[in-house]
């Protein structure tokens, strides 16, 4: 029997309604992930997706519930130590990145060192950091997973948009995370990098890590993904396995314009007529 049966999701919205400012920008949003379905939130600008990241690193937070259901449980529990729940989902936003960047700055650190800071969920190396050989090992064997093992001495911030996601992906993958959350993985990368990061993510997923991608670009949404989220203005419009909820209908009905959805290789391809 699949094991997966017993876990817990990995991730449950209840009801999640979050406010920035005055300005109600989630509304009553629900959603399950189980581990192992592959899962895309897609949605035109504003409908949400950043929120949503937002919600899930604990740098928005929801209404408190009206009920006794907490509105946001991860494997199955509400209540976490940051630092322990970011050794088990991974995150990769732009966000993140700049604030990387932004950190490293001052500390030129290199590519592994980069991917060593993920196993103290840190933006830099401190003193009382205690690095192991099995950590260095773990941090190279992840460059080289990922084909990024000649960015192991490179300074992250003289780094291509490119080469530094990717040392981003080894770093959300050094601890093993059992959930990977990719906010518009490819954005900033050159036709050839994304097809490689694609190539990447898919790996990722057919190893068992169960991936979550938020994206606008449909391209993103890579085969393996089994289930997907379209949002709009806050809310899950449509929620289900990919093949029902990726149609043309749901699409242009989601994005306010008539779309013509088809799928090549697998990957959901749009056209659309502006005139
Ligand atoms: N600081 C803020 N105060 C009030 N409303 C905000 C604020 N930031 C964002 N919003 C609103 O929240 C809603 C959701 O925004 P969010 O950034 O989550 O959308 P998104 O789907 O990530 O968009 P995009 O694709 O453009 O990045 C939008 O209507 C936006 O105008």
């Amino acid at each position: 029997m699949d094991n997966r049966d017993q876990q817990p999701p990995v991730l449950q919205f209840h009801d999640v309604t979050a406010y920035r400012n005055d300005t109600k920008v989630m509304d009553q949003f629900s959603m399950t992930i189980n581990p192992r379905e592959h899962t895309a939130i897609v949605g035109p600008n504003g409908s949400g997706k950043s929120t949503f990241i937002q919600l899930l690193t604990h740098q928005l937070h929801p209404l408190a519930p009206e009920g006794d259901t907490p509105p946001i449980r991860v494997f199955g529990k509400d209540r976490w130590i940051v630092s322990e729940l970011r050794k088990r989902i991974g995150i990769i936003s732009s966000d993140l990145e700049s604030e990387i960047r932004h950190n490293l700055n001052h500390g030129r650190l290199s590519g592994s060192e980069v991917v060593l800071t993920g196993f103290f969920s840190s933006m830099q190396l401190f003193g009382h950091h205690r690095i192991t050989d099995a950590m260095k090992h773990k941090a190279s064997r992840t460059l080289a997973s990922i084909d990024a093992a000649h960015l192991k001495d490179r300074r992250f911030n003289r780094m291509s948009a490119g080469e530094a996601r990717r040392v981003l992906i080894a770093r959300a993958l050094v601890t093993s995370p059992e959930v990977l959350v990719l906010d518009e993985p490819t954005t900033a990368l050159d036709l050839v990098a994304r097809e490689r990061c694609l190539q990447h993510i898919r790996n990722i997923a057919r190893q068992g890590t169960t991936v979550l991608i938020v994206t606008h670009h449909l391209e993103e949404v890579f085969p393996e993904v089994t289930n997907v989220i379209l949002l709009k203005e806050g809310r899950a419009a449509f929620s289900g396995p990919k093949k029902e909820v990726l149609t043309s209908d749901k699409l242009s009905s989601v994005y306010d314009h008539p779309l013509e959805l088809y799928f090549r290789n697998g990957t959901p391809r749009i056209e659309l007529d502006i005139s």
